[in-house]
Parts: structure tokens; sequence; C-alpha cells
């Protein structure tokens, strides 16, 4: 048995959950209001920053070369791939890159990195590999259910969110993220896999709260200017 198939076991609650959340659904039927999918648009860029930041540290910390390709080809992914689709919609917005740029980050935004690179930084490239995997399959795995349940996408403002997600390019680095993390579990020891295992759970999550986070388009709690 893979290590991520014992990982579904331990995830596939929390991201049928995803899947009934109104801005998931919103964005399958082109129902979601534009303020909110903006907010995830400016959030999610600066969240991409931090999330490169991470592949980064997996190169970094690869224990050979093959590994290091595999975190260097998802950090390519995210910079010129992924992020290309937020710039094009920012651009159909009339938001500037500067502008997205100078996103502050939102609390439930600050935790999920900050846990992330945490875990990045103390661990070893398993840690790293980790970390990235909810992120690249859960979008993949909403992708790809978007698109069975909504074949009709032609007057939907979120076609192009729903085709990146779920098209060939994404679940390729999804099967990048999957095997490098596979590799790397190779051989731990239980107590190791057990780690592996929390930190997929947590990022699933953070992963639920930060679509709260945009459907209730939150920041902090208090405004106070920085
Ligand atoms: C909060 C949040 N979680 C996951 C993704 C999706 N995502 C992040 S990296 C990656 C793979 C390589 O680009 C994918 C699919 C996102 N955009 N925002």
């Amino acid at each position: 048995m893979k290590f991520t198939d014992r990982l579904w076991d331990s995830v596939e609650s929390i991201w049928n959950g995803y899947l009934e959340h109104p801005f998931v659904t919103g964005l399958g039927d082109g129902t979601l209001d534009q303020g909110k999918f903006q907010h995830w648009l400016k959030q999610d860029y600066v969240y991409l920053v931090e999330y490169s930041r991470l592949m980064a540290i997996g190169a970094e910390k690869s224990p050979d070369l093959k590994t290091m390709s595999m975190f260097s080809e998802m950090l390519h992914g995210t910079l010129f791939g992924e992020m290309e689709l937020h710039r094009g919609y920012a651009a159909e917005f009339g938001i500037l890159e500067e502008e997205l740029l100078l996103t502050e980050a939102s609390a439930v935004n600050t935790a999920y990195t900050s846990y992330m690179l945490n875990h990045a930084q103390r661990g070893d490239a398993a840690a790293v590999a980790a970390c990235l995997l909810a992120c690249a399959w859960s979008y993949n795995y909403i992708g790809r259910s978007l698109s069975d349940k909504y074949p009709e996408q032609e007057n939907n403002p979120y076609k192009q969110w729903v085709e990146t997600y779920s098209g060939e390019d994404f679940t390729s680095l999804n099967g990048t993220a999957m095997t490098l993390l596979n590799k790397l579990a190779e051989g731990k020891p239980e107590r190791e896999l057990a780690l592996l295992e929390e930190i997929v759970v947590k990022t699933s999550l953070y992963e639920y709260m930060f679509w709260d986070m945009c459907e209730n388009q939150e920041e902090w709690p208090i405004k106070v200017g920085l």
C-alpha cells in the first residue's frame, strides 16, 4: 500500500467537506460573488509566494538530484503556471500585480503558511513534501470533481479556474507531489510516518479554513492599519 493511500483514508471526509463548501460550489456553478473571488485571488497570491519558499527549502534538503528536480518542477509550475492564472484574473478585474503583492495576509493565511514553513524548516525533505501535498492534491481533486459535476461551463466566469485545476498540467504536478512524498516516506519508522500524516491532516484542515476565510472575506479581527 502506498503512503498516499493511507493518507487518503485520513483526509477523505475533510476533503468531501470542501465539495459542499459554498465558496467551492459557487466556483463550480458560477454563482460565487465577485468580491469573494477577488478576496481569494489576493490572499492566494501572497499565499503562493510563501508556498514557493517551501519548494525551495525542499530542493535544498533533497537527498539526491532526482528529488531536487521534482521540488524544482513544482516550484516552476507554481511561479509560472499557477500564478499566471491569478495574474490573468487580476488583469480582468483591473488589479495590478503590485496590488496583489501588497495584500496583507489574513490571520488564517498567516497561520497556514507559518505552520508549513515551521515544519519545513525543522524537518527533512519528507516533511517538506508532506506540507506541499494537501494543497496540490486537494485543488486537483476539487477541480476534477467540479468539472464532472458541472460539465456545462460556457457561461461560468470561473471556467478558467475549474479548467486550470482539473487540467493535465495540474494533474501531473499533483502526481509529482504524490510520488515525491511516497518516495521520501519509504522505509521510515511508524513514529515519523505518523508525524507526516499529522502534517497532511492539519494542512487539510487549514485548507478548509482558507475556504471559510474567503467566503467570509476575513482579514484580522480588528483593523489596525499597518
Ligand atoms: C490555499 C491554497 N491551497 C492550494 C492551492 C493549490 N496549489 C498550490 S501549489 C499547487 C501545485 C503547484 O502549483 C497547487 C495546485 C492554492 N492555490 N491555494
